[in-house]
């Protein structure tokens, strides 16, 4: 056996290192492994003090240090592995020394070995006085960091609602307002971002999954309806967690006197959120941040249409917090980014609305960052692939790491719900690669993880009035305009499945003149986030969008959303409607239904266990005034459209015949020239007529056929438009031909009292609800009858040709 002074020594020497920085920057982590000495049974216990943990942090032991090409000198022996566990301990490790000296001493040393001894005691004294001299400096900022944690401490015996950090909070809060909040334990400094916030409750979802996911350590897989507050239930049990983590590393420093200050849990990624949309990114990432804005903890989007090496400049700032679309992380991380490839750090990883990331466009760079994730101990996949693969695993790879798996469809998704009911999501061997279930475990989702389903038979929002309008395909813009018009309350967002369809709204929108943004996937990634904000800043505003609006979109205020054509599939249409009704609020879907979609709309009304949807109330006699403003605008379309599609056109010549360097020649002759100017020139003129007329009619309120002025004056004419007809009269109507000044002032409406569509809809009662199986029933009727006519009808021809047949041969 070797004789412990020369490996004290080393050990000695090694712990004097401390001026490597990479070594500093290790023994400052919050997992650092002499930590866990305080229990050694249970490596998180100086985390949250109890063994219920899980998961979600990482020891020393778990950290591959080559792959953050730290040199790390090996420990020979266990009490050279104390010492190496840094300053923290050395005045422990003082007294060790002592002890073995004293016993070398005692087995009778030689001269050198005394001198050597005398060298050491020389160099203590050394760093003994460098160590009195920092403390002093160090002391009054302990002091205060000692005055904070204590507070704290005490704190945490408390309820956290009624002891977060009270110098900080805004006096005016009541907190009493917040006890919901008690049972959920949470960090002082969240419970202050949540009165700034004034969320008075938590939402069930969030009740069901902070417990298991903050202070359990456990994986969850959650459904909840749309707008139920699901990124704070992933969200705040991260921050939790990181919060938790960073005080014990505070705490631990102030039972160790002469603990290194520097300690620093940031820079490493902890978290890392993966949703299908970058406006979902951008918006959880900025909710986030709002909870965290109390805490120093970064959150970062990472998405696509975006600078990348503006990316990768804030991702050099090391956040802990990663929000990201699948392409633009994967692209980034399959670059090398170091943030992003340095994963065994990672305690969190989150797939908001999963059930969109199995759908093509999004599963194959999904799935590469899920392989680019060490492989868990305990995670269903790891089971199975350590009986295959057990020599390729190895043991520093299994890391502890929670896995988030969220959506308000996951329900929906097959046979998901019957999982979910046996409580295991164990995927059967034959299942494809793509399902929920198998993309989980591949990700690392442990077998016991909470699975917490709130979502109701219907998986729609409880607090959204459904309702539709049968109408002709062509007829679908009339009743668009008619909502618009005589409801137009609150924001709106109009649903479209094709850009064709979006651009011919909007442009048919705009020349009736109402305002109205669009947002699809081929728009540059700046006019997307533009219509956004625009549309939150307008408190009536109107988006168009198609399906990349559909999920997860978060703007207070939406009152109703149109689907003027429907989804696909029913998961898009619950979270397009679930555009509205969020959280606390109300608000209605209004789906535009023409003949050959009945079939689709029954379908979907089967997925959501609904018998009955309301038919949308309409008022007819106002439809003869929205089609004639449409017909208009129609007109108009079309003259504009062809201008821009022959200027398109001329210009694509051009630009093909600069490019060869060839110089047009007008080859058309001069009675084509002629004609062409005149063709022009009667088309401009048809144009500003249409634009007159239809300015006129937009110049005044919308009105009912049978509205007549002798009306005006009496009683049934509500204030509103009584209103609307002064100010009307003030305008001076014959000034049409002002037009700009006209579109400016833009007076729609009414004769309803403006109400919004939720209360036409309300208001219009049980009547109008209609049962689903009698329209289909109708429907059914009216196309058996088309059939038997068209049978008839055939039936009748080929007799009427028999006849002339016979005849023709009796005549011959
Ligand atoms: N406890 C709460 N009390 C009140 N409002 C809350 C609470 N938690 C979250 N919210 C608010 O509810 C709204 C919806 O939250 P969030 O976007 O997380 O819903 P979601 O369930 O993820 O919806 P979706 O399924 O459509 O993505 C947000 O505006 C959020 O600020």
């Amino acid at each position: 056996m070797a004789s412990p002074e020369p490996k004290l020594k080393k050990a000695k020497k090694r712990a004097r290192v401390n001026s490597d920085k990479q070594l500093e920057r290790l023994d400052s982590l919050p997992w650092n492994s002499s930590l866990s000495e305080i229990n050694d049974d249970d490596a998180f216990s100086f985390l949250i003090g109890s063994n219920e943990l899980e998961g979600g942090f990482l020891s020393l032991e778990e950290i591959d240090e080559a792959e953050y090409g730290l040199d790390i000198p090996k420990p020979e022996n266990e009490s050279e592995e104390k010492i190496l566990k840094g300053k923290t301990k050395s005045k422990k490790r003082k007294v060790n020394e002592r002890d073995v000296s004293s016993v070398a001493e005692d087995e009778g040393g030689s001269e050198e070995e005394s001198e050597r001894e005398e060298e050491e005691v020389q160099e203590e004294k050394e760093v003994k006085q460098n160590q009195k001299k920092k403390k002093k400096k160090k002391k009054r900022s302990k002091n205060k960091r000692k005055d904070n944690l204590e507070s704290k401490a005490e704190e945490t015996a408390e309820p956290a609602a009624v002891t977060a950090e009270k110098e900080d909070v805004d006096e005016s809060v009541d907190e009493s307002e917040y006890l919901t909040w008690n049972e959920q334990r949470l960090h002082p400094l969240l419970m202050k971002s949540i009165y700034r916030m004034k969320f008075k409750d938590p939402t069930p979802i969030q009740k069901a999954c902070i417990p298991a996911a903050a202070h359990q350590g456990k994986d969850v897989v959650g459904a909840a309806e749309t707008g139920s507050g699901k990124t704070l239930a992933f969200g705040l049990p991260i921050l939790q967690r990181l919060l938790e983590e960073r005080d014990k590393v505070e705490k631990q420093i102030l039972e160790y006197e002469e603990a290194d200050e520097r300690i620093d849990a940031r820079g490493f990624l902890r978290a890392l959120i993966i949703t299908p949309t970058r406006e979902l990114a951008l918006q959880v990432t900025d909710h986030l941040k709002e909870v965290a804005k109390s805490t120093d903890f970064r959150v970062v989007p990472i998405v696509g249409g975006m600078s990348t090496e503006k990316q990768e400049r804030l991702l050099k700032a090391r956040p802990e917090i990663v929000v990201g679309t699948p392409g633009r992380l994967w692209e980034l991380m399959s670059g090398g980014v170091i943030h992003l490839v340095e994963l065994h750090s990672l305690s969190f990883f989150v797939l908001d609305e999963a059930d969109r990331m199995i759908e093509n466009g999004h599963f194959r760079e999904l799935q590469s960052i899920i392989d680019m994730l060490p492989v868990i101990s305990g995670s269903v996949d790891a089971q199975s692939q350590n009986t295959e693969n057990c020599m390729t695993v190895s043991s520093f790879q299994r890391k502890k790491r929670q896995t988030f798996v969220f959506s308000a469809t996951i329900a929906l998704s097959a046979d998901f719900r019957k999982k979910l009911k046996r409580g295991s999501l164990k995927s059967k061997s034959n299942e494809g690669l793509n399902s929920i279930e198998t993309l989980s475990q591949r990700a690392g989702m442990r077998a016991n993880a909470a699975i917490v389903d709130l979502t109701n038979a219907s998986i729609l929002a409880h607090n959204l009035e459904e309702s539709f309008i049968e109408c002709k395909e062509e007829d679908k813009d009339a009743y668009l305009h008619y909502i618009l018009s005589v409801h137009g309350q609150g924001r709106t967002i109009i649903f479209c499945t094709s850009i064709a369809a979006l651009r011919h709204i909007s442009s048919l929108l705009r020349i009736l003149d109402i305002n109205v943004w669009t947002l699809h996937a081929q728009m540059q990634q700046r006019a997307r986030l533009k219509a956004v904000d625009r549309f939150r800043a307008n408190e009536h505003g109107i988006l168009i969008a198609t399906d990349v609006a559909a999920r997860g979109l978060d703007i207070p205020g939406i009152r109703t959303v149109i689907h003027y054509q429907l989804p696909h599939s029913a998961e898009v249409y619950v979270h397009r409607s679930g555009r509205t009704a969020r959280a606390l609020s109300d608000g209605c879907s209004i789906a535009l239904i023409s003949p050959n979609e009945t079939s689709k709309f029954a379908g979907l009304c089967k997925s959501f266990e609904k018998e009955n949807f309301q038919r949308f109330p309409i008022d007819i006699s106002y439809m003869p005034e929205v089609m004639k403003r449409l017909s208009l605008a129609r007109q108009i379309d079309k003259i504009l459209r062809k201008d821009s599609q022959d200027k398109a056109k001329k210009s694509w010549f051009e630009r093909n015949a600069e490019s060869i360097e060839l110089v047009l020649d007008d080859n058309d002759s001069e009675d084509e020239r002629v004609n062409k100017h005149k063709q022009k020139k009667a088309s401009s003129a048809r144009l500003k007529k249409l634009q007159q007329e239809l300015n006129t009619l937009l110049s005044r309120p919308l009105q009912p056929k049978t509205f007549s002025n002798r009306f005006l004056a009496g009683a049934g004419v509500s204030p509103l438009l009584q209103n609307q007809f002064e100010e009307l009269a003030k305008q001076k109507l014959g000034d049409v031909n002002n037009s700009a000044q006209n579109k400016r002032r833009r007076l729609v409406v009414i004769g309803q009292d403006c109400v919004e569509p939720l209360q036409a809809l309300r208001s219009a009662g049980q009547e109008i609800r209609q049962d689903l199986k009698e329209i289909t029933e109708k429907r059914k009727n009216i196309e058996n009858l088309r059939r038997k006519r068209k049978e008839e009808k055939k039936r009748l021809h080929d007799q009427r040709r028999k006849q002339r047949k016979k005849l023709k041969g009796g005549s011959e």
